[in-house]
């Protein structure tokens, strides 16, 4: 992360907990209250490194009232929506639905729905604008699998990703995003990429937005790394000048875990 003269950062950290198909509406709850006693204890400031959990859509209505009830400074999404705002569309969730529970994110283009559901661009592109047409921030998920990275051509397939997510959008609107960098490799697996390979592909994932739509798109869009991030390898990782947060799956689902990583800059690594 890029890190002002008086020690603050060029962009709010994002430190977001995708709990994925985990956690029903009960366990759901006592994670989250969970994640809140010790930040709150810690005297974490959310304000300087932003926390937000993405938890099954079962789960929102009761984070919706732990949060406010609680008045708990964590902010919380959903793991995806529809590119619909209503209708015959059985099985989806609008994203009108989403914002009156308070999200504040949605993850687009996750690489599980990309494989499991075959997503493509176009899909997706109607998603992230059926998320702005609601007021909900874009998480945008882009990386490469295996095969590409071992082929090399891991920057130019991740880029054109982008490209391809993002196309139909303003500067304006890129510069409010946020893009997750998950090389598909990565998730799940215990095989994290060296902070080098992060920083490698955020920053070229900001070069492409500053050639593409705007410097100071470039400038606003926050980047995210994913992939088996722990509380041992956050603060590597997010010691990099292009990565502004991470998005956690497994470790998220672990309230003592997820909060040491959020805690990342009482975690440097030497
Ligand atoms: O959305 C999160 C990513 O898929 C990473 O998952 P993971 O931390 O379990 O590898």
């Amino acid at each position: 992360m890029t890190v002002t003269k008086d020690g603050g950062y060029v962009r709010t950290p994002l430190i977001a907990g995708n709990w994925k198909m985990n956690m029903d509406h009960v366990q759901g709850i006592t994670l989250l209250q969970k994640l809140a006693w010790t930040l709150q204890d810690a005297k974490h400031d959310f304000e300087r490194v932003e926390v937000a959990v993405l938890p099954p859509f079962t789960d929102l209505r009761g984070v919706q009232t732990l949060v406010n009830g609680d008045k708990l400074p964590v902010r919380y999404g959903a793991q995806d929506l529809s590119e619909h705002d209503s209708g015959a569309y059985t099985g989806e969730i609008s994203g009108q639905f989403l914002a009156k529970l308070g999200c504040s994110y949605v993850l687009v283009g996750h690489s599980e729905r990309r494989a499991l559901h075959s997503e493509g661009a176009e899909l997706l592109q109607g998603k992230i604008q059926a998320a702005l047409r609601h007021g909900l921030v874009p998480i945008v998920c882009v990386g490469e699998p295996l095969e590409v990275r071992r082929s090399g051509e891991h920057v130019s397939y991740t880029v054109d990703q982008l490209r391809e997510t993002l196309k139909g959008l303003s500067a304006e609107q890129v510069a409010g995003l946020v893009v997750a960098y998950e090389p598909v490799w990565a998730i799940g697996t215990g095989e994290v990429a060296s902070e080098q390979d992060a920083q490698e592909m955020c920053a070229a994932l900001r070069e492409f937005v500053a050639q593409e739509f705007s410097s100071e798109a470039a400038e606003g869009l926050r980047l995210l790394y994913g992939g088996s991030v722990k509380a041992a390898n956050a603060a590597t990782i997010l010691g990099q000048t292009d990565v502004d947060g991470v998005l956690v799956g497994g470790a998220s689902l672990d309230a003592a875990e997820f909060a040491n990583i959020v805690r990342f800059e009482h975690h440097v690594v030497a």
